[in-house]
């Protein structure tokens, strides 16, 4: 984290408004720690001889009805009044954090309830909760950092569920998940180094406002209580004498004023040196472990019937087909045909509200959606890995890429830190990074995005898994690195696992794998060998859509016209009928089903022979 927290603290510190927030910051931290020193005893001095005094070369803002020099206690009250703003910012974040990720790992009736209270927390003002609560623990300076810091938790609750709902899709969790990583876990690890950042910044401007709210308490009398004083102790006595020595009271207010505004400031100045840059996630997912079980037969993944669907729309329908040890599978097709639902599904990584239906669902040989979650995490996480598609959100950017592929051994293995740490240095040597020794100590934005997809492929080789699902691992990369990461997903079948690579480009498809399933609009429309003709005519367009050597440059290149039906309104009979040239009556009404036309081929078109 430091790597990227120090340069935006201090690019933040960079721009005008930052600077000097910075530096009155840092004055008020020289204060904070040096005047109770310096003048902390004269601050206390009372002198009968200059009880009330206007201000003079003496005492610059007057004394109080002691005979104290002003100007010294409130110098010497900064300590105290931003210490204990400090500490209720602390306690407003870490309760806030503590609320925000409950929803997360508590059950799911347990974790809506804390999000309704959360809710209806945010809901009441922060200042009036602090003063209700202040009562409650009772008066006094412990009570006022309780009040405080717990009145600031509920909208620090807030900002930490929609931080870690924004995180919790990205493809790095996913790919924790799939490796068995437990939540709790998963939330210190994944989820909070990657929200801690704009937390922090928001917390530099809730202290602020907690400091704020402290001379409200204090000025009330339910916070600081003397002999201790505070800058709203101060600002209470000093409006006793408003009409005879104002600056007794506009000294502590001005203070607080001015301090407030430089955190707030600061904050703001850093939130937005925030936003200007997109934080670099990227990321890569992990595998398993041994010890799979023999699949019934040799079936390791058997799809039928599966529905995918989400309130409104039902994206994938009715698709059926099976992944053998050892065999690489295609799912090719337009983006948004569902290729990617149908992977997730097969790994159970549909988050609610998706909701996965299928008349079997089974990876070696277990049904995966009556299996307990538990059991699951462990089946899978080390007889499947994933490898995302984009390079960009692989990674956790915030840990070492050795530590990320360590966590797969120590997870699943019980491998030692060190042991889990070689076998991840064997690992990416395996997958061509060079010097593996020094680049596991690396974080994921020091490698190149090519390299970075091989780290990813490397962690999914972490253990031994049965089956590897690739979803565009390629799209991002030249056509060069694109080779290489091929010829690894090639290399993988040699070692005995299955490969399902998703890919919108046929090529890249023909390249690596052995069977084709050709997607449309959620369902399967062919399922054949590579090397066979197409009957259907989309997968005839998809061909025709690619050029090859043999192709006449100097006519258009082939388009499918037309675009794929929106998942909310699918059409009744075969979805391609619109873009079909071949298109008859029946089409419009009458799906066709996925049938066998030949040995290891099935095609769902009323009219594949006409077709071929
Ligand atoms: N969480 C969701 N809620 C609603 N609809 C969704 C959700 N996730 C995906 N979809 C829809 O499901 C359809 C299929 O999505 P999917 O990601 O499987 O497509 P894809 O074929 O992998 O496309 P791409 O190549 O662009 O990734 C899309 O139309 C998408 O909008």
């Amino acid at each position: 984290m430091a790597f990227t927290w120090g340069g935006k603290w201090a690019a933040a510190a960079r721009t005008p408004v930052g600077a000097c927030s910075a530096v009155l910051l840092l004055l008020v931290a020289a204060l904070a720690v040096f005047a109770p020193i310096l003048w902390g005893e004269a601050a206390e001095f009372p002198d009968t001889k200059a009880i009330m005094q206007d201000p003079s070369s003496a005492h610059l803002l007057g004394t109080d009805s002691l005979g104290r020099d002003i100007l010294l206690r409130v110098l010497v009250a900064t300590r105290l009044s931003v210490s204990l703003a400090l500490a209720a910012t602390a306690i407003g974040l870490v309760a806030g954090v503590v609320l925000g990720l409950a929803p997360s790992v508590l059950p799911r009736r347990a974790g809506r309830l804390v999000t309704a209270a959360v809710n209806i927390a945010v809901a009441f003002p922060a200042l009036l909760l602090a003063l209700f609560l202040a009562v409650i623990f009772g008066v006094g300076m412990t009570g006022a950092v309780l009040a405080i810091g717990l009145a600031g938790a509920p909208s620090f609750a807030r900002l930490t569920h929609t931080l870690a709902a924004s995180v919790s899709g990205r493809d790095y969790v996913a790919a924790a998940r799939v490796a068995g990583v437990g939540r709790i876990r998963l939330m210190t690890r994944h989820i909070l180094p990657n929200i801690a950042e704009p937390l922090i910044i928001n917390a530099t401007i809730g202290a602020g406002a907690s400091l704020l709210a402290f001379a409200g308490l204090s000025f009330l009398g339910i916070g600081i209580q003397a002999p201790a004083y505070d800058w709203g102790r101060l600002l209470g006595e000093g409006l006793d004498r408003i009409y005879t020595n104002p600056l007794a009271a506009l000294a502590p207010g001005a203070a607080v004023v001015l301090i407030g505004l430089a955190f707030n400031l600061f904050g703001e100045a850093a939130a937005a040196v925030l936003g200007l840059r997109t934080p670099r996630t990227r990321f890569a997912a992990p595998g398993g472990a041994t010890h799979a079980t023999p699949a019934e037969g040799d079936d390791l993944l058997v799809v039928e019937d599966l529905e995918v669907s989400f309130p409104g729309v039902t994206p994938v329908r009715g698709v059926s087909f099976t992944v053998r040890s050892g065999e690489a599978v295609g799912i090719v097709g337009e983006s948004g045909s569902g290729k990617s639902l149908t992977a997730l599904a097969a790994a159970a990584l549909i988050e609610p509200p998706g909701r996965v239906r299928a008349a079997r669902l089974d990876f070696l040989g277990t049904a995966v959606l009556a299996t307990r979650p538990a059991d699951l995490r462990k089946l899978l996480g080390t007889n499947l890995s994933m490898v995302f598609q984009d390079p960009m959100t692989s990674f956790n950017p915030t840990r070492r890429i050795g530590r990320q592929l360590a966590e797969v051994a120590e997870v699943h293995q019980g491998a030692s830190r060190r042991e889990a740490m070689s076998r991840a240095v064997d690992r990416l040597r395996a997958v061509h990074v060079t010097d593996p020794e020094r680049r596991v100590h690396q974080y994921p934005h020091e490698f190149s995005g090519g390299m970075r997809q091989r780290a990813m492929i490397g962690m999914g080789l972490m253990a031994q898994p049965r089956l590897v699902i690739a979803d565009e691992p390629t799209t991002a990369l030249d056509v060069r690195v694109q080779r290489e990461v091929l010829r690894l997903l090639s290399r993988i079948r040699e070692d005995g696992a299955a490969v399902l690579l998703i890919s919108h480009d046929i090529t890249v498809i023909k390249q690596t794998c052995s069977r084709l399933l050709v997607m449309y609009a959620g369902q399967i429309v062919e399922d054949l060998p590579v090397a066979a003709r197409p009957r259907h005519p989309y997968t005839r367009s998809l061909l025709a859509a690619v050029p090859d050597l043999e192709t006449d440059r100097d006519l258009p290149l082939a388009t499918i016209p037309g675009r794929p039906p929106d998942p909310s309104d699918f059409p009744a009979g075969c979805a391609f009928a619109p873009r079909c040239a071949l298109a008859e009556d029946r089409c419009s009404t009458d799906a066709p089903p996925l049938t066998t036309r030949a040995p290891s081929h099935r095609v769902a078109c009323w009219h594949p022979e006409a077709a071929s």
